[in-house]
């Protein structure tokens, strides 16, 4: 399948979600516009987990929020269901959406502060099935996520910490038992110390829920344990996509290969590259032509301003979207010429 831009998509009968070709774009004035997401693709299996990682303003949230299709993509399919969530209305959108949830960062301002938390917890039972929170779920829900039903339930947000607001916000997600649950950056606002806490949660929901999940970080180090496979993004596009392992242990990508070497204490074992991450991440707004990397690669040639490299597998499993790929068939060093000025 080498050659095209949807290499990592699998023929497999248990996919569960399916992005193709996702584009989004924010107007701005005078005709111009951000190109938050620039046409990615991937899939994900039955209980799988996939990771999908890049620097802040990459187009991570964005495509979260499109898959829930808030906002509604420029363009692109999003498969859920056998339906593409992008061409449903409003109505048949909201009746997908009990079985598709997302989490996200911040968790006590996603959470409304004048609700009690059974009540936060019991919305999709109201909406729903007309229930209130009263029903016994409620409570059974809230010691899944390890909350005392009688203390916390009648507390409201701005009572509780960070953590247990997340742990309320994974509550009120799961109660419609979701298929698949999408978490964007769900510790990143959290302390360190209760950051294990959530991931441990998060992983232990997962089997006992059977869930699908797409979980979104800036960091690799976060995503590492917790994904099957993991995505890379680099300014809209994603750039590398491999099972987890083989990733950390041998990154296709230099831009991934940057990201691992900025962990800070990266494992002794890995083949990382030396090169860190220098510059700064160009604007969505006129990214660069070719390659979105080029202006930041150690590696850019002529080749990478001049054309857009498209995604081929280099390993089992492992997708790049590189002209020089640090794994596989990249050419020799001879055959590079390196660009010299890099817009
Ligand atoms: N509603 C919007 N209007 C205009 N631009 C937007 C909007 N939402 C996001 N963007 C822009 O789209 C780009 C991608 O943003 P996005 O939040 O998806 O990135 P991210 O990788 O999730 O970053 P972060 O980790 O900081 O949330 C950024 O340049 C951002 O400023």
């Amino acid at each position: 399948m080498a050659g095209t831009g949807t290499a990592h998509l699998r023929d497999r009968d248990d996919i569960v979600l399916r992005v193709e070709g996702l584009v989004v774009e924010f107007p701005l004035e005078k005709g111009q516009k951000v190109h938050a997401v620039s046409g990615i693709s991937f899939d994900i299996a039955k209980g799988e987990t996939l990771g999908l990682v890049g620097e802040s303003g990459c187009g991570k949230s964005t495509t979260g929020r499109a898959i829930m299709q808030a906002p509604r993509p420029t363009s692109g399919k999003i498969i859920f269901d056998e339906k593409d969530l992008s061409s449903l209305s409003a109505d048949e959108l909201r009746r997908s959406r009990t079985k598709l949830q997302m989490i996200y960062q911040d968790p006590i301002s996603s959470l409304n502060p004048r609700r009690r938390v059974k009540d936060i917890v019991a919305e999709g039972l109201s909406i729903w099935e007309g229930k209130d929170s009263s029903d016994p779920r409620v409570d059974q829900m809230l010691a899944e996520v390890g909350l005392d039903p009688e203390r916390a339930g009648s507390r409201r947000p701005h009572e509780m910490s960070g953590g247990q607001c997340q742990r309320v916000s994974i509550a009120r997600s799961l109660i419609m038992r979701p298929e698949v649950l999408i978490c964007d950056e769900p510790v990143s606002a959290l302390d360190v110390s209760v950051q294990a806490q959530i991931l441990n949660l998060l992983e232990d929901l997962k089997a006992e829920f059977d869930l699908t999940m797409v979980f979104i970080a800036h960091d690799l180090a976060v995503v590492k344990n917790i994904s099957d496979r993991v995505a890379v993004m680099y300014l809209g596009k994603i750039c590398e996509v491999a099972p987890s392992d083989q990733l950390y242990a041998g990154p296709a990508h230099p831009y991934t290969a940057a990201l691992l070497a900025s962990i800070p204490e990266p494992d002794p074992d890995a083949k990382h590259s030396d090169a860190g991450l220098v510059g700064e991440l160009p604007s969505p707004v006129n990214p660069p032509s070719g390659c979105r990397f080029r202006t930041r690669c150690p590696r850019a040639a002529d080749l990478c301003a001049a054309e857009e490299p498209q995604m081929r597998e280099v390993a089992q499993g492992q997708f790049v979207a590189c002209h020089f790929p640090l794994v596989g068939d990249q050419a020799p060093e001879g055959d590079r010429q390196l660009a010299s000025a890099p817009a």
